[in-house]
Protein backbone atom coordinates (compact mmCIF):
# COMPACT_ATOMS: atom_id res chain seq x y z
CA UNK A 1 0.00 0.00 0.00
CA UNK A 2 1.33 3.42 -0.99
CA UNK A 3 1.91 5.74 1.92
CA UNK A 4 -0.39 8.52 1.23
CA UNK A 5 -3.16 5.22 1.38
CA UNK A 6 -1.47 4.03 4.73
CA UNK A 7 -1.63 7.64 6.12
CA UNK A 8 -5.51 8.00 4.37
CA UNK A 9 -6.96 4.63 6.20
CA UNK A 10 -4.98 5.51 9.44
CA UNK A 11 -6.50 8.76 9.32
CA UNK A 12 -10.13 7.23 8.96
CA UNK A 13 -9.49 4.75 11.73
CA UNK A 14 -8.21 7.74 13.52
CA UNK A 15 -11.35 9.63 12.94
CA UNK A 16 -13.89 6.61 13.50
CA UNK A 17 -12.20 6.39 16.56
CA UNK A 18 -13.01 9.47 18.10
CA UNK A 19 -16.51 9.22 18.71
CA UNK A 20 -17.79 9.33 15.08
CA UNK A 21 -21.11 8.55 14.84
CA UNK A 22 -19.17 5.19 12.54
CA UNK A 23 -17.50 3.92 15.71
CA UNK A 24 -18.91 0.74 16.31
CA UNK A 25 -19.11 1.37 20.10
CA UNK A 26 -21.47 4.29 19.84
CA UNK A 27 -23.59 2.30 17.19
CA UNK A 28 -23.60 -0.16 20.11
CA UNK A 29 -24.47 1.76 22.95
CA UNK A 30 -27.58 3.52 20.23
CA UNK A 31 -28.70 0.12 19.50
CA UNK A 32 -28.87 -0.70 23.24
CA UNK A 33 -30.31 2.61 24.38
CA UNK A 34 -33.49 2.36 21.52
CA UNK A 35 -33.93 -1.60 22.79
CA UNK A 36 -34.00 -0.43 26.47
CA UNK A 37 -36.55 2.39 25.19
CA UNK A 38 -38.91 0.31 23.31
CA UNK A 39 -38.94 -2.16 26.47
CA UNK A 40 -40.07 0.67 28.93
CA UNK A 41 -42.81 2.28 26.20
CA UNK A 42 -44.56 -1.04 25.64
CA UNK A 43 -44.04 -2.10 29.90
CA UNK A 44 -45.73 1.46 30.78
CA UNK A 45 -50.11 0.86 31.38
CA UNK A 46 -50.93 4.78 30.40
CA UNK A 47 -49.17 4.95 27.40
CA UNK A 48 -51.28 5.83 24.36
CA UNK A 49 -51.01 3.55 21.13
CA UNK A 50 -49.94 6.25 18.93
CA UNK A 51 -46.80 6.69 21.19
CA UNK A 52 -46.27 3.17 20.55
CA UNK A 53 -46.45 3.35 17.08
CA UNK A 54 -44.45 6.33 16.63
CA UNK A 55 -42.01 5.13 18.95
CA UNK A 56 -41.70 2.09 17.03
CA UNK A 57 -41.50 3.72 13.69
CA UNK A 58 -38.71 6.42 14.75
CA UNK A 59 -37.11 3.38 16.36
CA UNK A 60 -37.36 1.51 12.84
CA UNK A 61 -35.80 3.91 11.39
CA UNK A 62 -33.20 5.00 13.75
CA UNK A 63 -32.40 1.11 13.35
CA UNK A 64 -32.03 1.71 9.65
CA UNK A 65 -29.73 3.94 9.69
CA UNK A 66 -27.68 2.21 12.30
CA UNK A 67 -27.72 -1.02 9.69
CA UNK A 68 -27.04 0.83 7.21
CA UNK A 69 -23.65 3.16 8.66
CA UNK A 70 -22.50 0.33 9.93
CA UNK A 71 -22.13 -1.08 6.83
CA UNK A 72 -21.45 2.09 4.94
CA UNK A 73 -18.46 2.31 7.49
CA UNK A 74 -15.67 5.38 5.72
CA UNK A 75 -17.09 4.24 1.99
CA UNK A 76 -18.23 7.21 0.01
CA UNK A 77 -21.87 6.82 -0.55
CA UNK A 78 -25.50 8.82 0.99
CA UNK A 79 -24.60 10.16 4.58
CA UNK A 80 -27.73 8.60 5.37
CA UNK A 81 -30.23 6.00 4.06
CA UNK A 82 -33.85 7.42 2.88
CA UNK A 83 -36.21 5.81 4.50
CA UNK A 84 -37.18 2.27 3.81
CA UNK A 85 -36.56 2.51 0.01
CA UNK A 86 -32.87 4.10 0.23
CA UNK A 87 -32.17 4.84 -3.57
CA UNK A 88 -35.07 3.29 -5.13
CA UNK A 89 -35.91 6.33 -7.35
CA UNK A 90 -32.00 7.00 -8.36
CA UNK A 91 -32.20 2.79 -9.20
CA UNK A 92 -35.35 3.03 -11.13
CA UNK A 93 -34.51 6.29 -13.49
CA UNK A 94 -30.63 5.42 -13.50
CA UNK A 95 -28.65 7.88 -15.30
CA UNK A 96 -24.81 7.62 -17.41
CA UNK A 97 -23.94 11.25 -15.08
CA UNK A 98 -25.27 9.14 -12.15
CA UNK A 99 -22.87 6.30 -12.36
CA UNK A 100 -20.03 8.42 -13.33
CA UNK A 101 -20.40 10.52 -10.35
CA UNK A 102 -20.81 7.22 -7.90
CA UNK A 103 -17.47 5.60 -10.25
CA UNK A 104 -15.32 9.26 -9.52
CA UNK A 105 -15.94 8.90 -5.78
CA UNK A 106 -13.66 6.57 -4.96
CA UNK A 107 -12.25 2.68 -5.63
CA UNK A 108 -15.37 1.59 -3.95
CA UNK A 109 -18.56 3.80 -2.91
CA UNK A 110 -21.74 2.51 -1.23
CA UNK A 111 -25.69 2.97 -1.53
CA UNK A 112 -28.66 0.88 -0.09
CA UNK A 113 -31.96 0.33 -2.08
CA UNK A 114 -34.50 -0.97 0.39
CA UNK A 115 -32.85 -3.72 2.46
CA UNK A 116 -29.84 -4.55 -0.06
CA UNK A 117 -26.72 -2.87 0.65
CA UNK A 118 -24.66 -2.21 -2.32
CA UNK A 119 -21.19 -1.90 -2.88
CA UNK A 120 -19.71 -0.32 -6.01
CA UNK A 121 -16.08 -1.28 -7.69
CA UNK A 122 -14.49 1.34 -10.22
CA UNK A 123 -11.20 0.44 -11.00
CA UNK A 124 -10.19 -2.54 -12.76
CA UNK A 125 -8.18 -4.30 -10.36
CA UNK A 126 -10.56 -4.51 -8.20
CA UNK A 127 -13.01 -5.24 -10.29
CA UNK A 128 -11.07 -7.72 -11.75
CA UNK A 129 -10.81 -9.21 -7.93
CA UNK A 130 -14.17 -9.35 -7.38
CA UNK A 131 -14.73 -11.47 -10.93
CA UNK A 132 -11.99 -13.49 -10.00
CA UNK A 133 -13.08 -14.62 -6.44
CA UNK A 134 -15.50 -17.49 -6.59
CA UNK A 135 -15.04 -18.03 -3.02
CA UNK A 136 -16.14 -14.92 -1.35
CA UNK A 137 -18.57 -13.58 -4.32
CA UNK A 138 -20.66 -15.03 -6.94
CA UNK A 139 -22.78 -13.56 -9.92
CA UNK A 140 -26.53 -12.86 -8.41
CA UNK A 141 -29.33 -11.19 -10.82
CA UNK A 142 -32.00 -9.05 -9.58
CA UNK A 143 -34.71 -10.63 -7.33
CA UNK A 144 -37.11 -10.35 -10.20
CA UNK A 145 -34.78 -12.46 -12.84
CA UNK A 146 -35.23 -15.67 -10.55
CA UNK A 147 -39.16 -14.90 -11.16
CA UNK A 148 -38.65 -14.94 -14.82
CA UNK A 149 -35.72 -17.31 -15.90
CA UNK A 150 -36.89 -19.70 -12.87
CA UNK A 151 -35.10 -20.49 -10.08
CA UNK A 152 -33.74 -23.92 -11.86
CA UNK A 153 -32.00 -22.02 -14.78
CA UNK A 154 -28.40 -23.01 -15.16
CA UNK A 155 -27.63 -19.07 -14.34
CA UNK A 156 -28.16 -19.72 -10.86
CA UNK A 157 -25.02 -22.24 -10.58
CA UNK A 158 -22.48 -21.19 -9.12
CA UNK A 159 -18.73 -23.82 -8.43
CA UNK A 160 -18.24 -27.34 -9.67
CA UNK A 161 -21.83 -27.62 -10.95
CA UNK A 162 -21.57 -24.20 -12.97
CA UNK A 163 -18.00 -25.79 -14.21
CA UNK A 164 -19.64 -29.07 -15.47
CA UNK A 165 -22.50 -27.22 -16.89
CA UNK A 166 -20.98 -24.60 -18.79
CA UNK A 167 -18.43 -26.93 -20.03
CA UNK A 168 -21.26 -28.72 -22.26
CA UNK A 169 -22.21 -25.60 -23.30
CA UNK A 170 -18.87 -24.99 -24.67
CA UNK A 171 -19.24 -26.93 -27.95
CA UNK A 172 -21.95 -24.61 -29.32
CA UNK A 173 -19.53 -21.77 -29.23
CA UNK A 174 -16.28 -23.45 -31.16
CA UNK A 175 -14.75 -22.41 -34.71
CA UNK A 176 -17.06 -25.49 -36.44
CA UNK A 177 -20.00 -24.07 -34.56
CA UNK A 178 -19.45 -20.75 -35.49
CA UNK A 179 -19.18 -22.10 -39.43
CA UNK A 180 -22.87 -23.61 -39.21
CA UNK A 181 -24.02 -19.84 -38.19
CA UNK A 182 -22.96 -17.54 -40.31
CA UNK A 183 -25.32 -18.43 -43.30
CA UNK A 184 -28.21 -18.32 -41.45
CA UNK A 185 -26.94 -14.91 -39.64
CA UNK A 186 -26.90 -13.68 -43.44
CA UNK A 187 -29.99 -14.52 -44.71
CA UNK A 188 -31.27 -12.26 -41.77
CA UNK A 189 -29.20 -9.81 -42.33
CA UNK A 190 -30.67 -9.57 -46.04
CA UNK A 191 -34.33 -9.68 -45.23
CA UNK A 192 -33.27 -6.68 -42.19
CA UNK A 193 -31.54 -4.63 -44.86
CA UNK A 194 -34.36 -5.30 -47.70
CA UNK A 195 -37.01 -3.72 -45.25
CA UNK A 196 -34.62 -0.65 -44.02
CA UNK A 197 -34.42 0.04 -48.15
CA UNK A 198 -37.85 -0.50 -48.31
CA UNK A 199 -38.38 3.08 -46.13
CA UNK A 200 -37.14 4.58 -49.29
CA UNK A 201 -34.77 6.56 -46.83
CA UNK A 202 -37.57 7.87 -44.44
CA UNK A 203 -35.36 9.36 -41.95
CA UNK A 204 -36.52 7.91 -38.29
CA UNK A 205 -34.86 6.66 -35.07
CA UNK A 206 -33.19 2.75 -35.79
CA UNK A 207 -32.84 2.15 -32.39
CA UNK A 208 -35.43 -0.03 -32.59
CA UNK A 209 -34.82 -2.22 -35.74
CA UNK A 210 -31.07 -2.84 -35.01
CA UNK A 211 -32.55 -4.68 -31.78
CA UNK A 212 -35.23 -6.35 -34.33
CA UNK A 213 -32.28 -7.55 -36.74
CA UNK A 214 -30.21 -8.67 -33.39
CA UNK A 215 -33.53 -10.49 -32.50
CA UNK A 216 -34.17 -12.31 -35.38
CA UNK A 217 -30.05 -13.14 -36.39
CA UNK A 218 -30.40 -15.12 -32.53
CA UNK A 219 -33.55 -16.78 -32.84
CA UNK A 220 -33.16 -18.04 -36.45
CA UNK A 221 -28.94 -19.09 -35.02
CA UNK A 222 -30.20 -20.59 -32.06
CA UNK A 223 -33.27 -22.22 -33.27
CA UNK A 224 -33.61 -22.22 -36.83
CA UNK A 225 -36.16 -22.00 -39.18
CA UNK A 226 -39.17 -24.41 -37.32
CA UNK A 227 -40.56 -21.05 -35.82
CA UNK A 228 -42.79 -18.85 -38.50
CA UNK A 229 -41.76 -15.13 -39.03
CA UNK A 230 -45.05 -14.27 -37.11
CA UNK A 231 -43.74 -16.10 -34.09
CA UNK A 232 -40.17 -14.54 -34.05
CA UNK A 233 -41.70 -11.19 -34.68
CA UNK A 234 -44.55 -12.28 -31.69
CA UNK A 235 -40.67 -12.87 -29.19
CA UNK A 236 -39.39 -10.31 -30.94
CA UNK A 237 -42.21 -8.11 -29.04
CA UNK A 238 -42.54 -10.16 -26.15
CA UNK A 239 -38.92 -9.84 -24.87
CA UNK A 240 -39.23 -6.11 -24.71
CA UNK A 241 -41.30 -7.09 -21.07
CA UNK A 242 -38.38 -9.17 -20.03
CA UNK A 243 -36.30 -5.81 -20.73
CA UNK A 244 -38.46 -3.95 -18.76
CA UNK A 245 -38.37 -6.18 -15.89
CA UNK A 246 -34.84 -5.70 -15.37
CA UNK A 247 -34.69 -2.59 -13.16
CA UNK A 248 -32.71 -3.48 -10.20
CA UNK A 249 -35.96 -3.11 -7.82
CA UNK A 250 -39.12 -4.19 -8.92
CA UNK A 251 -42.37 -4.50 -6.88
CA UNK A 252 -41.86 -7.89 -4.93
CA UNK A 253 -44.58 -10.32 -5.58
CA UNK A 254 -45.09 -10.58 -9.16
CA UNK A 255 -48.69 -9.76 -8.88
CA UNK A 256 -50.86 -9.18 -12.64
CA UNK A 257 -50.13 -5.94 -13.70
CA UNK A 258 -46.81 -5.36 -12.71
CA UNK A 259 -43.25 -5.26 -14.93
CA UNK A 260 -42.30 -9.19 -13.15
CA UNK A 261 -45.97 -10.54 -14.36
CA UNK A 262 -45.69 -9.60 -17.92
CA UNK A 263 -42.19 -10.63 -18.13
CA UNK A 264 -43.24 -14.33 -16.78
CA UNK A 265 -46.05 -14.38 -19.09
CA UNK A 266 -43.58 -13.48 -22.24
CA UNK A 267 -41.38 -16.17 -21.21
CA UNK A 268 -44.32 -18.88 -21.22
CA UNK A 269 -45.00 -18.07 -24.32
CA UNK A 270 -41.30 -17.97 -25.58
CA UNK A 271 -40.45 -21.33 -23.66
CA UNK A 272 -43.41 -22.98 -25.34
CA UNK A 273 -42.39 -21.74 -28.82
CA UNK A 274 -39.05 -22.85 -28.09
CA UNK A 275 -39.67 -26.27 -26.96
CA UNK A 276 -41.89 -26.91 -30.49
CA UNK A 277 -38.27 -25.85 -32.29
CA UNK A 278 -36.68 -28.47 -30.36
CA UNK A 279 -39.27 -31.28 -31.17
CA UNK A 280 -38.61 -30.77 -34.66
CA UNK A 281 -35.01 -30.47 -34.13
CA UNK A 282 -34.86 -33.63 -32.42
CA UNK A 283 -36.96 -35.42 -35.62
CA UNK A 284 -34.85 -33.97 -37.77
CA UNK A 285 -32.06 -35.38 -36.24
CA UNK A 286 -33.14 -38.11 -35.80
CA UNK A 287 -33.51 -38.55 -39.59
CA UNK A 288 -29.80 -38.01 -40.44
CA UNK A 289 -30.43 -34.28 -41.26
CA UNK A 290 -27.29 -31.88 -40.43
CA UNK A 291 -27.36 -29.47 -37.84
CA UNK A 292 -28.72 -26.22 -38.91
CA UNK A 293 -28.62 -24.21 -35.39
CA UNK A 294 -26.89 -23.67 -32.28
CA UNK A 295 -29.68 -26.11 -30.58
CA UNK A 296 -29.21 -29.01 -33.27
CA UNK A 297 -25.20 -28.51 -32.71
CA UNK A 298 -25.84 -29.40 -28.76
CA UNK A 299 -28.53 -32.05 -29.92
CA UNK A 300 -26.02 -33.77 -31.98
CA UNK A 301 -23.00 -33.06 -29.39
CA UNK A 302 -25.33 -34.81 -26.69
CA UNK A 303 -25.77 -37.78 -28.63
CA UNK A 304 -22.71 -38.17 -30.24
CA UNK A 305 -21.61 -38.11 -26.10
CA UNK A 306 -23.93 -41.02 -25.43
CA UNK A 307 -22.80 -43.48 -28.18
CA UNK A 308 -19.37 -42.72 -27.00
CA UNK A 309 -20.33 -43.25 -23.39
CA UNK A 310 -21.99 -46.28 -24.49
CA UNK A 311 -19.31 -47.79 -26.44
CA UNK A 312 -16.52 -46.86 -23.50
CA UNK A 313 -19.24 -49.10 -20.90
CA UNK A 314 -19.17 -45.20 -19.14
CA UNK A 315 -21.84 -44.44 -17.22
CA UNK A 316 -24.52 -42.20 -19.82
CA UNK A 317 -24.44 -38.36 -19.54
CA UNK A 318 -27.13 -36.27 -18.17
CA UNK A 319 -29.84 -35.89 -20.36
CA UNK A 320 -31.37 -32.69 -21.13
CA UNK A 321 -35.13 -32.72 -21.89
CA UNK A 322 -36.97 -30.38 -24.09
CA UNK A 323 -37.63 -27.65 -20.84
CA UNK A 324 -33.95 -27.30 -19.67
CA UNK A 325 -32.78 -26.83 -23.41
CA UNK A 326 -35.64 -24.23 -24.17
CA UNK A 327 -34.69 -22.68 -20.48
CA UNK A 328 -30.89 -22.56 -21.21
CA UNK A 329 -31.66 -21.13 -24.75
CA UNK A 330 -33.25 -18.50 -23.09
CA UNK A 331 -31.14 -17.38 -21.23
CA UNK A 332 -28.60 -16.95 -24.18
CA UNK A 333 -31.29 -14.83 -25.67
CA UNK A 334 -31.35 -13.05 -22.14
CA UNK A 335 -27.41 -12.35 -22.22
CA UNK A 336 -26.69 -11.67 -25.62
CA UNK A 337 -30.29 -9.29 -26.91
CA UNK A 338 -29.45 -6.45 -24.73
CA UNK A 339 -26.06 -5.84 -24.85
CA UNK A 340 -25.37 -6.84 -28.47
CA UNK A 341 -28.48 -4.53 -29.64
CA UNK A 342 -26.62 -1.97 -27.91
CA UNK A 343 -23.27 -2.46 -29.43
CA UNK A 344 -25.15 -2.80 -32.76
CA UNK A 345 -26.60 0.82 -32.35
CA UNK A 346 -23.42 2.37 -31.44
CA UNK A 347 -21.52 0.40 -34.49
CA UNK A 348 -23.56 1.92 -37.21
CA UNK A 349 -23.55 5.69 -35.37
CA UNK A 350 -19.75 5.89 -34.90
CA UNK A 351 -19.03 4.30 -38.23
CA UNK A 352 -21.64 7.38 -40.17
CA UNK A 353 -20.20 10.06 -37.37
CA UNK A 354 -16.48 8.32 -39.12
CA UNK A 355 -16.54 8.27 -42.81
CA UNK A 356 -12.93 8.22 -43.20
CA UNK A 357 -13.23 4.42 -40.89
CA UNK A 358 -16.04 3.22 -42.92
CA UNK A 359 -14.08 3.47 -45.78
CA UNK A 360 -11.48 1.57 -44.35
CA UNK A 361 -13.78 -1.30 -43.60
CA UNK A 362 -15.53 -0.88 -47.04
CA UNK A 363 -11.55 -0.79 -48.74
CA UNK A 364 -10.69 -4.04 -46.74
CA UNK A 365 -13.86 -5.89 -47.59
CA UNK A 366 -13.47 -5.10 -51.35
CA UNK A 367 -9.66 -6.43 -50.88
CA UNK A 368 -10.25 -9.32 -49.48
CA UNK A 369 -13.18 -10.49 -51.49
CA UNK A 370 -12.01 -9.52 -54.71
CA UNK A 371 -13.83 -6.49 -56.29
CA UNK A 372 -15.35 -9.21 -58.49
CA UNK A 373 -16.91 -11.08 -55.89
CA UNK A 374 -18.11 -8.60 -53.33
CA UNK A 375 -21.51 -10.94 -53.29
CA UNK A 376 -19.46 -13.84 -52.44
CA UNK A 377 -20.93 -15.97 -49.12
CA UNK A 378 -19.89 -14.86 -45.81
CA UNK A 379 -17.36 -17.15 -44.14
CA UNK A 380 -15.38 -17.85 -40.84
CA UNK A 381 -12.41 -17.25 -43.64
CA UNK A 382 -13.79 -13.58 -44.23
CA UNK A 383 -13.99 -12.83 -40.80
CA UNK A 384 -10.57 -14.10 -39.98
CA UNK A 385 -8.87 -12.08 -42.56
CA UNK A 386 -10.71 -8.96 -42.11
CA UNK A 387 -8.33 -7.60 -39.63
CA UNK A 388 -8.97 -3.35 -39.58
CA UNK A 389 -13.38 -4.65 -39.33
CA UNK A 390 -11.86 -6.75 -35.72
CA UNK A 391 -9.82 -3.38 -34.80
CA UNK A 392 -13.13 -1.26 -35.21
CA UNK A 393 -15.52 -3.90 -33.47
CA UNK A 394 -13.59 -3.86 -30.89
CA UNK A 395 -12.97 -0.30 -30.67
CA UNK A 396 -16.97 0.63 -30.57
CA UNK A 397 -17.39 -2.07 -27.39
CA UNK A 398 -14.52 -0.37 -25.48
CA UNK A 399 -16.11 3.25 -26.21
CA UNK A 400 -19.20 2.21 -25.37
CA UNK A 401 -19.15 -1.02 -23.70
CA UNK A 402 -22.39 -2.57 -23.50
CA UNK A 403 -22.65 -3.81 -20.52
CA UNK A 404 -21.47 -1.13 -17.60
CA UNK A 405 -21.51 -3.52 -14.43
CA UNK A 406 -21.98 -6.75 -13.31
CA UNK A 407 -23.66 -7.49 -10.11
CA UNK A 408 -22.33 -10.13 -7.98
CA UNK A 409 -23.28 -11.31 -4.64
CA UNK A 410 -20.94 -12.24 -1.15
CA UNK A 411 -21.49 -15.36 0.22
CA UNK A 412 -18.95 -13.88 3.12
CA UNK A 413 -17.38 -11.37 4.81
CA UNK A 414 -14.73 -10.23 2.70
CA UNK A 415 -11.69 -7.51 3.73
CA UNK A 416 -11.43 -6.68 -0.12
CA UNK A 417 -8.68 -4.15 0.16
CA UNK A 418 -6.68 -3.18 3.28
CA UNK A 419 -9.79 -0.44 4.18
CA UNK A 420 -12.74 -2.28 3.64
CA UNK A 421 -14.37 -5.16 4.60
CA UNK A 422 -17.83 -6.29 2.53
CA UNK A 423 -20.74 -7.50 4.50
CA UNK A 424 -21.63 -11.29 4.03
CA UNK A 425 -24.97 -10.68 1.71
CA UNK A 426 -23.80 -7.50 0.04
CA UNK A 427 -24.56 -6.78 -3.87
CA UNK A 428 -20.75 -6.26 -4.82
CA UNK A 429 -20.60 -4.22 -8.34
CA UNK A 430 -17.64 -4.75 -10.71
CA UNK A 431 -17.39 -2.03 -13.27
CA UNK A 432 -16.25 -1.67 -17.05
CA UNK A 433 -16.46 1.34 -18.01
CA UNK A 434 -13.62 2.98 -15.73
CA UNK A 435 -11.05 0.21 -17.00
CA UNK A 436 -12.19 0.89 -20.63
CA UNK A 437 -11.77 4.39 -20.23
CA UNK A 438 -8.11 4.19 -18.21
CA UNK A 439 -6.12 7.12 -20.53
CA UNK A 440 -3.06 5.23 -19.05
CA UNK A 441 -4.51 1.83 -21.23
CA UNK A 442 -6.30 4.16 -23.84
CA UNK A 443 -4.77 7.58 -24.26
CA UNK A 444 -7.61 9.91 -25.46
CA UNK A 445 -9.92 7.15 -24.21
CA UNK A 446 -12.87 8.94 -25.32
CA UNK A 447 -11.85 9.23 -28.80
CA UNK A 448 -13.21 6.79 -31.42
CA UNK A 449 -9.53 5.37 -32.66
CA UNK A 450 -9.63 1.86 -34.12
CA UNK A 451 -5.56 1.96 -34.97
CA UNK A 452 -5.29 2.19 -31.14
CA UNK A 453 -5.85 -1.92 -31.51
CA UNK A 454 -3.55 -1.85 -34.20
CA UNK A 455 0.72 -2.92 -34.78
CA UNK A 456 1.08 0.72 -34.28
CA UNK A 457 -1.40 0.95 -30.88
CA UNK A 458 -0.55 0.65 -27.06
CA UNK A 459 -4.08 -0.70 -26.36
CA UNK A 460 -3.05 -5.10 -26.81
CA UNK A 461 -0.81 -4.21 -24.60
CA UNK A 462 -3.44 -3.68 -21.32
CA UNK A 463 -5.31 -6.92 -22.14
CA UNK A 464 -6.42 -6.95 -18.33
CA UNK A 465 -8.40 -3.49 -19.08
CA UNK A 466 -10.30 -5.49 -21.94
CA UNK A 467 -13.14 -6.01 -19.89
CA UNK A 468 -16.13 -5.77 -22.02
CA UNK A 469 -16.80 -9.82 -21.85
CA UNK A 470 -16.09 -9.66 -17.99
CA UNK A 471 -13.84 -12.11 -16.58
CA UNK A 472 -13.51 -15.37 -14.47
CA UNK A 473 -15.12 -18.31 -14.40
CA UNK A 474 -18.67 -16.56 -15.61
CA UNK A 475 -16.80 -14.52 -18.26
CA UNK A 476 -18.85 -14.47 -21.32
CA UNK A 477 -19.81 -17.73 -22.92
CA UNK A 478 -21.00 -16.30 -26.18
CA UNK A 479 -17.95 -13.45 -26.64
CA UNK A 480 -16.33 -15.12 -30.11
CA UNK A 481 -20.30 -15.55 -31.49
CA UNK A 482 -21.07 -11.57 -30.41
CA UNK A 483 -17.61 -10.60 -32.20
CA UNK A 484 -18.45 -12.83 -35.23
CA UNK A 485 -22.11 -11.25 -35.58
CA UNK A 486 -20.89 -7.31 -34.86
CA UNK A 487 -18.21 -7.93 -37.88
CA UNK A 488 -20.04 -10.11 -40.15
CA UNK A 489 -23.16 -7.94 -40.29
CA UNK A 490 -21.06 -4.46 -40.53
CA UNK A 491 -19.24 -6.38 -43.09
CA UNK A 492 -22.47 -6.81 -44.79
CA UNK A 493 -23.47 -3.68 -44.34
CA UNK A 494 -21.00 -1.42 -45.50
CA UNK A 495 -20.65 -3.50 -48.96
CA UNK A 496 -24.79 -2.85 -49.29
CA UNK A 497 -25.53 0.07 -47.73
CA UNK A 498 -25.26 3.78 -47.41
CA UNK A 499 -26.16 5.62 -44.30
CA UNK A 500 -26.74 9.22 -42.48
CA UNK A 501 -26.85 10.01 -39.09
CA UNK A 502 -28.68 12.65 -38.29
CA UNK A 503 -27.03 14.24 -35.17
CA UNK A 504 -28.73 15.95 -32.35
CA UNK A 505 -27.48 17.50 -29.48
CA UNK A 506 -28.19 13.93 -27.48
CA UNK A 507 -26.35 11.67 -30.34
CA UNK A 508 -23.42 11.37 -27.89
CA UNK A 509 -25.29 11.42 -24.46
CA UNK A 510 -25.97 8.15 -23.27
CA UNK A 511 -29.54 6.65 -21.96
CA UNK A 512 -29.89 3.56 -20.09
CA UNK A 513 -32.34 0.80 -20.16
CA UNK A 514 -30.77 -2.31 -19.32
CA UNK A 515 -27.70 -1.46 -21.40
CA UNK A 516 -26.83 1.90 -23.25
CA UNK A 517 -28.09 3.96 -26.19
CA UNK A 518 -27.53 6.77 -27.65
CA UNK A 519 -30.50 9.43 -26.25
CA UNK A 520 -32.14 10.27 -29.05
CA UNK A 521 -31.83 6.99 -30.46
CA UNK A 522 -29.99 7.17 -33.32
CA UNK A 523 -31.58 8.63 -35.91
CA UNK A 524 -30.53 7.43 -39.36
CA UNK A 525 -31.79 7.30 -43.32
CA UNK A 526 -30.53 3.89 -45.29
CA UNK A 527 -29.64 3.82 -49.25
CA UNK A 528 -28.73 0.88 -51.45
CA UNK A 529 -24.87 1.32 -51.99
CA UNK A 530 -24.52 0.82 -55.96
CA UNK A 531 -21.17 -0.44 -55.90
CA UNK A 532 -22.22 -3.77 -54.91
CA UNK A 533 -24.51 -3.84 -57.54
CA UNK A 534 -22.28 -5.01 -60.10
C1 LIG B 1 -21.59 -7.48 -27.32
C2 LIG B 1 -22.22 -8.51 -26.81
C3 LIG B 1 -22.00 -9.08 -25.43
C4 LIG B 1 -21.41 -8.52 -24.32
C5 LIG B 1 -20.82 -7.12 -24.19
C6 LIG B 1 -21.47 -9.50 -23.27
C7 LIG B 1 -20.97 -9.30 -22.00
C8 LIG B 1 -21.07 -10.22 -20.97
C9 LIG B 1 -20.63 -9.99 -19.62
C10 LIG B 1 -19.98 -8.70 -19.12
C11 LIG B 1 -20.90 -11.11 -18.91
C12 LIG B 1 -20.63 -11.33 -17.41
C13 LIG B 1 -19.27 -11.92 -17.26
C14 LIG B 1 -18.77 -12.11 -15.85
O1 LIG B 1 -19.54 -12.28 -14.89
O2 LIG B 1 -17.53 -12.13 -15.72
C15 LIG B 1 -21.51 -12.06 -19.81
C16 LIG B 1 -21.90 -13.34 -19.43
C17 LIG B 1 -22.52 -14.21 -20.31
N1 LIG B 1 -22.74 -14.04 -21.65
FE1 LIG B 1 -22.30 -12.38 -22.74
N2 LIG B 1 -22.06 -10.63 -23.75
C18 LIG B 1 -22.40 -10.42 -25.06
C19 LIG B 1 -23.00 -11.31 -25.92
C20 LIG B 1 -23.35 -12.60 -25.60
C21 LIG B 1 -23.91 -13.55 -26.52
C22 LIG B 1 -24.17 -13.30 -28.00
C23 LIG B 1 -24.16 -14.69 -25.80
C24 LIG B 1 -24.71 -16.03 -26.26
C25 LIG B 1 -24.97 -16.39 -27.44
C26 LIG B 1 -23.72 -14.46 -24.45
C27 LIG B 1 -23.80 -15.38 -23.43
C28 LIG B 1 -23.38 -15.15 -22.14
C29 LIG B 1 -23.57 -16.10 -21.07
C30 LIG B 1 -24.26 -17.46 -21.18
C31 LIG B 1 -23.03 -15.51 -19.91
C32 LIG B 1 -22.97 -16.12 -18.51
C33 LIG B 1 -21.77 -17.02 -18.40
C34 LIG B 1 -21.65 -17.74 -17.08
O3 LIG B 1 -22.29 -17.36 -16.10
O4 LIG B 1 -20.89 -18.72 -17.06
N3 LIG B 1 -23.24 -13.18 -24.36
N4 LIG B 1 -21.59 -11.50 -21.07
Amino acid sequence: MSSARKKKAHNTKKTNGNNSILDPRTLESAKTTLTNFMKTAFSQPNISTTAIVCSAVVGLFAYEQYWYLSKKKSLPGPKFKVPIIGAFLDSLYPTFEGYMSKWKSGELSCVSVFDRFVVIASTCDISRKILNSPAFAEPTVVDSMTYILCPDNWVFLNGKAHVDYRRGLNVLFTRRALGIYIPIQEKVYERHFNEWLSLDGKVEAYQMRFREINMESSLRVFLGDFMSDEVAKRISLEYFNITAALELVNFPIPLPGTKVYKAIQSRKYIVKHFIESIRDGRKRLEKGEEPKSLMDAWLQAMKEEEIECEKAGKAAPRKFDDREIALTILTFLFASQDATSSALTWAFQLLADHPDILDRVREEQIRIRGADHLNQPLTLELMDASVFLRQVVKEILRLRPPVLMVPYKTTREWPINDNYTVPKGAMVIPTTYPALHDPVAYPNPDNFDPDRWGPNGQAEKHPKNFMVFGNGPHHCLGKEYAMMHLMAIIAQASLQLDWTHYRTDKSDDISIFATIYPQDGCIMSFKKRETIAA
